[in-house]
């Protein structure tokens, strides 16, 4: 095992609830794909407006599907997949036993990006997703809190970390990725979805 792995596993004191399953490690070559990525993929600056006030999203954002997505008010158009994330892609299906037609990638530069609580269950996800989500680069919180009960679960997320999300875990779930005073270098998110068109 890893150090990675080790402290991967160290930050999660209870068990996830059933429709999130988390595999610690899972890119095994997790720092040449980071390096490969960050090149490759069209990282894009996205601006949100909210209540009348147009703000920077705090993340670099690229969306790799087979059409035209709209969350949070932003529009966002597909751009094309670069083949070594076709190939990670594969891999992910497999172990999700399931398939995937697009990949929402964030790249979070330093600790001042984030991801503000919010479930993907936009319409053309379906009712109860599979989303897989892969994190490269520096560890960052990822917070799941469950909509009624308030429970939380927080997990470190970073060097080839696989979670899969199902079931409920959007209905009922919300997630995050908050802001850090601790010094973080770049850390990339991406998340494989079945997309209706
Ligand atoms: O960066 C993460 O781990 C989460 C990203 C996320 O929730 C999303 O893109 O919908
Ligand atoms: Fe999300």
């Amino acid at each position: 095992m890893t150090s990675g792995q080790q402290r991967g596993r160290a930050a999660l004191d209870r068990a996830l609830p059933s429709c999130v399953r988390y595999l610690p490690g899972w890119v095994a070559d997790h720092r040449r794909i980071f390096a490969e990525l960050v090149e490759v993929i069209d990282w894009e600056r996205n601006d949100i407006t909210i209540a009348g006030r147009t703000i920077p999203i705090p993340r670099l954002t690229c969306w790799m599907g087979t059409s035209q997505y709209v969350y949070s008010g932003v529009r966002n158009e597909p751009r094309p997949t670069p083949a070594a994330l076709t190939a990670l892609q594969q891999q992910v299906q497999v172990e999700a036993g399931a398939t995937f037609n697009s990949c929402l990638a964030n790249l979070y530069r330093d600790g001042h990006d984030s991801i503000s609580y919010h479930s993907d269950d936009e319409p053309e996800l379906g009712r109860r997703p599979t989303i897989a989500s892969i994190s490269l680069g520096d560890r960052r919180r990822f917070v799941l809190r469950h909509q009624d009960s308030g429970e939380r679960w927080e997990l470190e997320l970073g060097a080839g970390d696989l979670l899969i999300m199902s079931g409920e875990s959007q209905s009922d779930y919300r997630h995050a990725v908050p802001k850090t005073m601790r010094p973080v270098g770049q850390r990339m998110n991406l998340t494989f979805r079945q997309f209706a068109t």
